[in-house]
């Protein structure tokens, strides 16, 4: 039997939490699995419910879990908190150690009139990216003053190191390219990633085709020629928001799913959007790139690679046969997906 933490936070995500717990209970039913699981208040919902985005109980359960699923958390009304929602995120992911989050970004054939951008431009597209997760900008110490405000961005080399290993071995199962993503012609933290990643390719993996790309190039390079890319290695802020901007590309940020890992097989699963503020509560939320994460879930830590399998071709038939959200020009709504996707497990 695993136990899966359960956490489906603010605005839209309980409703995309749902929606991928009742995927995992079809492929549990279909591939006899035991999925226990257990749900938590996180985020914003955590603050209403006892003043704290990330409470005691909700650590022990994720961390005595097989693997986490969050919806995602945040929102307006929690903006002045004395610790955000999104204070809590950062604690549970360095909590966890998951370091590496995976974002994959795939067009598949067939499917290039999803995208906004030209057809001929998206065709193709099948890259990874690893984020670095639990470092820089957003671990460091801050300052805040009503005139004057710091961000401390701090890497080890250690911190890179394992990270780029990640990516590497990555892959080496893919196409066998990793473009590493920094600003080394600014940043002290951007040379020793820089550093740090030839070290490890110089003296591990040669066979793979190693690029350096400055951040700025990249977020250009992204919408003009995305197919190039495989694995698109960097660290957590660029990843962040090159991650958002590469979701367009298949789409909508509502497809993109992901996984955080560390060094065990306990991960961090959770769609890469936000809470949506704005349609949250109106059933209008794509709830693909949740249970796509959902499908990562069963893969990376209850290898159940059979099981993902059938969920992400479940997801793509319907999506094949123009089921979907609004936000990708669909009729659906959140439910009617969802029940598309169970009905094709
Ligand atoms: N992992 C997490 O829980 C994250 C939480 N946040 C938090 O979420 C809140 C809102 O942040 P935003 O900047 O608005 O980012 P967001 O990702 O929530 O929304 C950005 C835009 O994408 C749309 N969108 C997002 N998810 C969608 C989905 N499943 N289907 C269709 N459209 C979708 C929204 O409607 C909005 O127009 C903030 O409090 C932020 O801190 C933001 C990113 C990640
Ligand atoms: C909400 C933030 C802590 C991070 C974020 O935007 C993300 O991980 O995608
Ligand atoms: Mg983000």
């Amino acid at each position: 039997m695993a136990m899966i933490a359960f956490l489906p936070g603010d605005g839209v995500g309980p409703e995309v939490a749902d929606a991928a717990k009742r995927v995992l209970e079809a492929a549990a039913k279909k591939f006899s699995l035991t999925l226990d699981f257990k749900d938590c208040f996180f985020g914003g919902a955590a603050i209403d419910a006892c003043g704290d985005p990330f409470p005691s109980e909700t650590k022990e359960a994720c961390l005595g879990a097989d693997a986490i699923f969050l919806g995602a958390i945040g929102g307006p009304k929690w903006d002045k908190a004395k610790r955000r929602p999104e204070a809590g995120l950062l604690e549970m992911r360095k909590a966890l150690g998951v370091y590496a989050n995976l974002r994959p970004v795939s067009v598949a054939g067939g499917m290039e009139h999803l995208s906004p951008l030209r057809e001929a431009r998206v065709k193709g597209v099948d890259m990874l990216i690893v984020r670095e997760l639990t470092g820089g900008m957003y671990f460091g110490d801050r300052t805040e003053g009503d005139d004057r405000a710091t961000d401390e961005c701090l890497y080890t080399k250690e911190e890179v190191t394992r990270v780029a290993r990640i990516a590497f071995e990555a892959a080496r199962k893919r196409k066998g390219r990793v473009a590493s993503v920094d600003k080394a012609n600014v940043l002290a933290t951007s040379r020793l990633w820089r550093n740090a990643v030839n070290e490890l390719h110089a003296a591990e993996y040669k066979d793979v085709e190693l690029s350096h790309m400055l951040v700025d190039a990249m977020a250009m390079k992204l919408i003009q020629a995305p197919a190039e890319y495989d694995v698109i290695l960097t660290e957590n802020l660029f990843g962040d928001i090159l991650s958002d901007e590469a979701s367009v590309l298949s789409g909508s940020i509502g497809l993109a799913p992901s996984a955080s890992l560390g060094d065990g097989t306990r991960g961090l699963f959770e769609p890469i959007h936000g809470s949506a503020p704005d349609i949250a509560g109106q059933g209008k939320a794509n709830p693909a790139g949740a249970i796509m994460s959902a499908a990562m879930l069963l893969r990376y830590s209850l290898n159940e690679g059979a099981a993902a399998d059938a969920i992400e071709a479940a997801v793509s038939k319907a999506l094949a046969s123009g089921r979907g959200t609004g936000d990708i020009g669909g009729e659906d709504n959140t439910a009617s997906f969802t029940d598309a996707v169970v009905e094709l497990i």
